[in-house]
């Protein structure tokens, strides 16, 4: 787990390069350009809006969502109440920690990168969904309110995530319905990551280059983290300057390979930061682990061959194997040469 002593980093942490030099180069000015959904467009049906949702996941694989309606103070409230669980002292937090054989609870994940350096970051990671596979002994009790704001959160978000599958499945022609019920029991973590501030941030990540092994993350950001989340475009790093409130949601690879390649699960990576402090809380959904995925039928065609072999959802995506999280080692081993 993270020091508190953020001026003592271990050589665990630190890369041989620095982070900021090599050939990817920030692109800062390139963060504008990120596509910004509107949410409450696309419910009033607009073409427009389905269009550039569209645009999003072909060149970016990102975008902000706003207007997504769920209240400000439920949002304001699971930040206030995930300061107050952080602030505790560890052994508060060492409850729940997250036993070796299963993701979920309270830790540093097992992250391997090529140079099998550790990322500056905790996690809280909790299977919220489907409601009958949830762990309480891992959701703190501390605040009070804390399983509950949890419950509602990730509900609310993940029927956002829902209604995004619909205007997906209609942008692949197909009826509104058929990647949900491609998941068949959808999975939902809720998972907040923890960023301490870190003194050697030129050498240390806060989370190493990944593609998300799931189908849609939505994220929703700290106020004040303009530049610690980077997203890989056009060979350089384009930081993500979130909107306020806004949920950053990313295609992962599942939609990927579903699509055939035509929506883009794109890396990215966290940098860290000499002195703020930053959490995010996460929804990701993913298919249970025993379905199979591969690109849909009528996406294959001899413009566009078959890309990826078909796996079981359990053989592939790490939350359920503690595996390796590098680049995009994982959909590049199923991709068909
Ligand atoms: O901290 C963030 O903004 C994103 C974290 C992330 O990419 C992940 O948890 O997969
Ligand atoms: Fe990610």
């Amino acid at each position: 787990m993270v020091k508190n002593d953020p001026l003592r980093v271990p050589p665990e942490y630190i890369r041989s390069t620095p982070i900021h030099e090599g050939p990817e180069r920030c692109l800062l000015h390139l963060s504008p350009e990120i596509p910004v959904i509107d949410l409450s467009k696309l419910r009033k049906g607009s073409t427009e809006e389905l269009r550039k949702l569209d645009m999003a996941c072909k060149d970016w694989g990102y975008f902000q969502l706003v207007n997504y309606g769920v209240e400000e103070q439920l949002l304001q409230g699971m930040k206030d109440a995930t300061v107050h669980f952080l602030k505790q002292p560890l052994y508060e937090k060492q409850k729940y920690t997250m036993p070796m054989e299963n993701m979920q609870g309270y830790g540093h994940l097992q992250v391997h990168n090529e140079e099998h350096k550790r990322d500056w970051s905790d996690s809280l990671l909790l299977l919220t969904h489907p409601t009958q596979c949830r762990d309480l002994s891992f959701w703190p009790k501390t605040p009070e309110r804390y399983k509950e704001l949890t419950d509602i959160f990730s509900s609310k978000v993940n029927q956002v995530g829902v209604e995004l599958l619909h205007y997906l499945s209609v942008l692949l022609a197909m009826n509104k319905d058929v990647l949900l019920e491609l998941h068949k029991e959808p999975q939902v973590y809720f998972d907040v990551n923890y960023y301490p501030p870190c003194n050697q941030p030129d050498r240390v990540l806060a989370m190493s280059t990944h593609s998300d092994e799931n189908t849609l993350t939505m994220v929703l950001q700290d106020q004040n983290d303009a530049t610690a989340l980077q997203i890989k475009y056009k060979g350089g790093w384009v930081p993500v300057t979130p909107k306020p409130n806004a949920l950053i949601c990313n295609i992962g690879d599942i939609i990927e390979i579903w699509s055939n390649g035509k929506y883009k699960s794109v890396e990215h990576r966290v940098v860290t930061s000499k002195t703020k402090v930053r959490s995010v809380h996460e929804v990701f959904m993913l298919p249970g682990p025993n379905v199979y995925i591969e690109p849909l039928n009528h996406l294959i065609n001899a413009r566009s061959p078959k890309l990826y072999h078909k796996i079981r959802v359990g053989d592939y995506a790490n939350v359920y194997s503690n595996g390796e999280k590098q680049g995009r080692s994982q959909i590049e081993r199923i991709m068909i040469k």
